[in-house]
């Protein structure tokens, strides 16, 4: 029997922040769209559902507990919240793209079966979609190495699974020192879970100068994390101890010695990898490269001229904002100029939600130091600046740096762990962007209070 069929203008595979954005402009620019999502509720992608949304939530949960609320109630409580959130978001964001009369959502998985053909299957039924241009937006997943019993244990999770969770762990083992782990680990401590986090490296935070993940380990070790660094996970195993049933962590040290941790959960935060298995890329002609990364070009289109690839499945960093720069980049392929590129891209942003956040633009001191230009450095202690009175009100832990080429006076970068952090680097992101020079960040006016105005501290401290 045939399939039933659906042309388009444009297919997009994937309900991410990239997909879904390109598929509403479109729409509503009258194009033919058919958005593809395989899963009912992924609506909105991984950052609603089971990323950046759920996460905040709940870490924005843990730092206003009630002090009088057992911490197990705390959290049941912050996870229903945290769960209407997000099916309140599910379905605004189905309702975004299904309500537009140009638009189609088509729930199921996609393969391609040709350069301008994908089946979509959900359980026995089959559509065929066809497309003139088609953009793959499939997103990322967590990476599971091969430690003996990782995958077996009834007792590790992905940060979905721990997400998803309403019960919160008694003993939290949590494996990885990224942005995953350290969020993760922070969250359940601030309701009151034992966590340990097993990291390889010398220290958490491997993209940080020494004294910034220092500091960041000293927070979160003052917040009930235990840190063990330089660490080999040798196996996994499930047991049952005094607690309970668990899953024993067994490890080595730099020095040699094993030692073993046990948790009634255990979250593999160990990176996440763009999904392109099974996708059926090779009948569209669309290559990817060794990490299963889509290869794209400068304009996000691939091996093949009418498949563009957006969002973490394209190997880029893996951030929401960046997806939806990529939306940017591919609308103007198609309706615009095509000018926008992803070379345009300067100073872009990071912040990773521990408490108080830790937020860079640009390089570190380590990455200016490898250039070899002639370098001025600030690092002051938040505590330390006078002009950060609120700051010392709400939480005067952390550090500030910036970087700055001596000769130039233009700033290379500057990482903030510090209250509001995540909001205040997007100011510096804007003024690296456009030039302004640390001279001129010094000596700009500010509001009082505020965490901007630790900026005249900073760069009056380049030494
Ligand atoms: C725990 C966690 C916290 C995070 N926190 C932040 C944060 O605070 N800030 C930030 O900027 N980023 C954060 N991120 C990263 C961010 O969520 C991702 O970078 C972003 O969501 C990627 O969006 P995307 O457009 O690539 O697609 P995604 O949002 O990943 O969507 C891809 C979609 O494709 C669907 N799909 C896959 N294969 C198929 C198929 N064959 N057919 C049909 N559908 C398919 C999936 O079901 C999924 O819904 C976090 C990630 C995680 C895991
Ligand atoms: N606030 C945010 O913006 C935010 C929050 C969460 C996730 N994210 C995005 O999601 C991505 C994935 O997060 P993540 O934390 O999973 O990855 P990550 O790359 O940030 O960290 C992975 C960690 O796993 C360790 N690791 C990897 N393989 C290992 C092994 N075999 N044995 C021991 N350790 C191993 C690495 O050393 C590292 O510490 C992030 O890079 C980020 O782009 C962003």
């Amino acid at each position: 029997m045939q399939r039933p069929t659906i042309d388009a203008d444009l297919a997009v595979v994937g309900f991410g922040k990239g997909g879904k954005t390109l598929a509403a402009a479109m729409a509503g620019r009258g194009a033919r769209v058919v958005m593809i999502e395989q899963s009912d509720q992924m609506y909105g992608g991984t950052c609603i559902n089971i990323g950046c949304v759920p996460t905040k939530s709940l870490i924005y949960q843990g730092e206003h507990v009630d002090p009088h609320t057992a911490g197990e109630e705390s959290f049941r409580l912050a996870a229903a919240t945290t769960r209407s959130l997000t099916s309140l978001m599910r379905g605004k964001n189905f309702a975004m793209i299904d309500s537009l009369d140009a638009a189609t959502v088509v729930t199921g998985q996609a393969t391609f079966t040709g350069p301008h053909s994908l089946v979509v299957r959900a359980g026995d039924d089959e559509l065929e979609v066809t497309a003139t241009t088609i953009v793959v937006g499939t997103g990322a997943e967590p990476v599971l190495p091969p430690i003996p019993g990782l995958r077996e244990s009834n007792h590790v999770v992905t940060s979905t699974g721990l997400l998803g969770r309403t019960e919160r762990p008694r003993e939290l083992v949590v494996l990885g020192g990224g942005y995953v782990a350290v969020e993760l680990a922070a969250m359940h401590a601030a309701f009151g879970a034992r966590v340990t986090l097993l990291t390889r490296g010398p220290r958490i935070l491997r993209h940080e100068d020494d004294d910034v993940a220092t500091a960041a380990a000293g927070i979160l070790a003052d917040a009930g994390v235990a840190i063990r660094t330089d660490v080999t996970i040798d196996s996994v195993a499930d047991t049952t101890t005094d607690d309970g049933p668990c899953a024993r962590v067994t490890y080595r040290t730099a020095d040699g010695t094993t030692d073993t941790v046990d948790g009634d959960t255990v979250l593999a935060a160990l990176g996440r990898r763009p999904v392109t298995d099974g996708l059926g890329l090779e009948a569209a002609g669309v290559r990817t490269d060794a990490r299963g990364a889509v290869v794209v070009d400068e304009h996000l289109r691939t091996s093949a001229e009418h498949v563009f690839a957006v969002g973490d499945v394209n190997g880029g960093p893996q951030f929401t904002y960046v997806s939806l720069d990529d939306y940017r980049i591919v609308l103007d392929q198609l309706v615009g100029e095509g000018r926008r590129s992803t070379a345009d891209r300067r100073a872009v942003p990071q912040a990773i939600f521990m408490t108080p956040p830790l937020a860079r633009v640009g390089m570190t001191e380590a990455e200016a130091r490898e250039t070899g230009r002639p370098l001025r450095v600030a690092v002051r202690r938040v505590a330390d600046m006078a002009t950060v009175p609120r700051a010392k009100i709400a939480d005067p832990r952390g550090l500030m740096k910036a970087v700055v080429d001596a000769e130039t006076d233009e700033v290379l970068g500057v990482t903030m762990l510090s209250h509001d952090a995540h909001e205040t680097i997007n100011t510096v992101a804007l003024a690296m962007r456009h030039g302004v020079t640390a001279t001129r960040l010094r000596d700009e006016i500010y509001t009082h209070p505020s965490m901007t105005e630790a900026l005249n501290d900073l760069f009056a401290n380049l030494a």
